[in-house]
Formats: structure tokens, C-alpha cells, sequence
């Protein structure tokens, strides 16, 4: 996939092409299912695909105050993205400035004069330009005059729930990542590096490796199954783990930290910039403040036992062969 930054670094050359907008948070099913028709299709064309998509969020620059966090911060955006087959991604830099822009504007620099669009792929909540002016209906009637036409896609729905950004950021800060899982399409994961931790755990409850301080979207506080990959690369490694979010009440003051103990746990070398991904695959309960360390020690047992038998139900489905499919789906846990 390759990436442009700015308008100015699109080849006089490109185009036509077959295009869709959007801020793309959390790149999940509803973003990947318009993704892969577009992909589909100037395939089908043998004409380029692209993506246009903005940093910073424009709700960071429009609502500062709000402090919206991210599912996928940009450079997590921009993997996921890369591996939908699309084959150009257009990153414009949102500024004050640029919100001012009106579609007609957009429509005309950006898809008619440097993307040379001949077919526009939105959802049919899609709006653009300056207040958000133009829906899906301007839209089309501008796509007539500048020479391009609208495909307009209606909402996702899975298990009665809309596919969407705000509904996946809302459920992952009520700690739900299981039904996240099903929006997105995958596990809810976050990327980040090790920091050092107080060593109460070691000494009073279990070890556990702590991540640094993350700016985005986390689950609500408690205790998760989770795997962690540390590194990145062909010496990458995954651990079952048990990760606690949250200020460890039992050991006194409001102390907020992520922190991952590892079922399966070996020495690895741990810098301050190794990679992390943590990847939240069930929530187990609540963050409670226990009378003793000792107590505390006592259920982090309980839910490591719980852990282990995630993961073991999980091998066990994974290994079945594919034909035993009912079966599969009463087991996946
Ligand atoms: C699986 C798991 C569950 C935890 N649950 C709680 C909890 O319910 N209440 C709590 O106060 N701390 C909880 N903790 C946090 C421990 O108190 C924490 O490991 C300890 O504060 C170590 O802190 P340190 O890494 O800064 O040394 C949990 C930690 C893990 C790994
Ligand atoms: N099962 C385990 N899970 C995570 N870390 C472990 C485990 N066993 C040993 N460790 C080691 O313990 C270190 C954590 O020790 P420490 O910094 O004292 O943590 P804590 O503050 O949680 O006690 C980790 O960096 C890791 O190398």
C-alpha cells in the first residue's frame, strides 16, 4: 500500500481510481466490507484503489475538549489498513483550516483534480466538508457534475448492533470486549513498551510486566485474559496472560497502571522501547480492594485458573479440523 502524506505527493500520473473516506477508528467489519468492494471493483476495473483518511482525528482538532480516545492511533490505522489490498492510502493533515473547506472544494481538488475518481464508496451516514454540510445526497449531485457516481452502503448490522466506531469506543470503555471483538472483527489490542512497575507484585502478589502510560482508548478498569506479544518481527513471542487495569486498591493510594502477569512466562530482555501488544480477549471481573495482599494473591489464582482453561478450550477448537463446524461454534469461547 502506499502512503501519501499530503496532496502535493500524489503523481501527476494517478488515477482514475475508485475511492472511499473516512477516519477509519478501529479499521473494523462495516470499514473492511466497503474497503474490500472498492478493492474488488477497481480490480475489476484494473483502475487504483484508494483511501483517504486524516490525522490528526478530526474530532481532536473540531472537540479538543472532549478528548476522544482512539481505538487504533494512527500507526496501528495504517497496518490494519494495509492489509485490506487496497492499494493507496491519502493521510491528509486535518487543521483548523482545513475543516473549513467546503465539499464542492474537496470534491473538486481532491477527487476530481488530483485522484481523477471515477466512483465514490460511502456509508450512508457519510458526511463532508465544512459543518459537515454534505450528505450522501449533495454527494451524488456533486459526483454528476464532477464526473464521478456514489455508492452508498447501508449500515452493518451484526447481532442487532450498528458497526460502528462510537458504539466499538463504548463498548470497550464498559470493559466489553467480547461484543467489541464481534464488531471489530478481531480481539480489541493495544500497542505500547514496558514500564517499570513498584515491585509489590513480586513481592506480595504475582510478577507482572507494566506498560507504560497510554494516551488511547482502554477497556473500563478490572482484571482480562489477554495475550501479549512482546517484540516485533520474525523474534516476536506471544504469552497467555492475566492483566490487571487499574489503581490497585489493596495496596493503598489511586495508583493506575496495565499490567500483565504471564501464565507461560520465560526471561526475555525488556527495554524501554521493545514493542508490546496487548491483546484483550476476555473480561473476568471487576478491580476490588481485597482486606490482604495475601487475599488478592488468593484470586489472582482463580483467575489464572480461569485463564488456563481459555486458552486450553481455545487450542482445542483451533485444533479441531474445519468439517466439525457446529461443533465449533458452541465452543468458541
Ligand atoms: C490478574 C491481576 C489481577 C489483579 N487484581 C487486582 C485487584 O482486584 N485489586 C487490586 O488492588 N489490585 C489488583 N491487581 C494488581 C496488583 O495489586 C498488582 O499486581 C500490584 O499492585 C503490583 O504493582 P506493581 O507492578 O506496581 O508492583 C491485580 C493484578 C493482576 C496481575
Ligand atoms: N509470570 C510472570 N509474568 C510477568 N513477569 C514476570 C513473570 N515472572 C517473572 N517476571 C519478571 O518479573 C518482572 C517484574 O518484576 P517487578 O518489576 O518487580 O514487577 P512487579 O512490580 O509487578 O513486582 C518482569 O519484568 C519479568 O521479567
Amino acid at each position: 500500500m502506499k502512503i501519501y502524506r499530503h496532496l502535493s505527493e500524489i503523481p501527476a500520473s494517478f488515477g482514475p481510481s475508485i475511492a472511499t473516506i473516512g477516519n477509519f477508528d478501529g479499521v473494523h467489519r462495516g470499514h473492511r466490507s466497503v474497503i474490500s468492494e472498492v478493492v474488488e471493483r477497481a480490480h475489476s476495473l484494473g483502475i487504483h484503489s484508494i483511501a483517504i483518511t486524516f490525522d490528526p482525528h478530526p474530532a481532536r482538532v473540531l472537540r479538543p475538549q472532549a478528548q476522544q480516545p482512539l481505538i487504533t492511533p494512527l500507526p496501528q490505522k495504517l497496518e490494519l489498513l494495509a492489509t485490506t489490498g487496497i492499494d493507496a492510502l491519502l493521510v491528509l493533515p486535518f487543521t483548523g483550516e482545513f475543516s473549513r473547506m467546503t465539499a464542492r472544494t474537496f470534491a473538486t481538488e481532491v477527487l476530481q483534480q488530483a485522484l481523477h475518481v471515477t466512483e465514490l464508496h460511502e456509508g450512508e451516514n457519510f458526511r463532508l466538508g465544512y459543518q459537515a454540510e454534505a450528505g450522501v445526497d449533495s454527494l451524488d449531485l456533486l459526483g454528476h457534475e464532477l464526473g464521478f457516481s456514489l455508492r452508498v452502503y447501508t449500515s452493518h448490522i451484526l447481532r442487532g448492533q450498528v458497526v460502528s466506531s462510537s458504539r466499538i469506543r463504548q463498548l470497550i470503555a464498559q470493559g466489553d470486549v467480547s461484543n467489541a471483538r464481534v464488531l471489530l472483527g478481531r480481539p480489541f489490542a493495544i500497542t505500547t513498551t514496558p514500564a517499570s512497575g513498584r515491585g509489590y507484585g513480586t513481592r506480595y502478589t504475582v510478577p507482572t510486566i507494566n506498560m507504560a502510560a497510554y494516551p488511547e482508548l482502554l477497556p473500563a478498569n478490572g482484571v482480562y485474559i489477554t495475550s501479549l506479544t512482546i517484540g516485533a518481527g520474525p523474534s516476536q513471542e506471544t504469552f497467555d496472560a492475566v492483566t490487571n487495569v487499574g489503581n490497585r486498591p489493596t495496596f493503598g493510594a489511586d495508583s493506575f497502571a496495565v499490567e500483565s502477569h504471564l501464565l507461560n512466562f520465560h526471561p526475555i530482555e525488556l527495554t524501554e522501547q521493545t514493542p508490546l501488544t496487548l491483546t484483550f480477549l476476555q473480561r473476568l471481573r471487576a478491580e476490588m480492594r481485597f482486606p490482604t495482599p495475601e487475599a488478592l494473591r488468593e484470586q489472582i489464582g482463580k483467575d489464572v485458573m480461569k485463564a488456563r482453561r481459555y486458552f486450553t478450550l481455545c487450542r482445542v477448537v483451533a485444533s479441531k479440523p474445519r468439517n466439525s463446524g457446529a461443533q465449533q461454534t458452541l465452543l468458541v469461547p
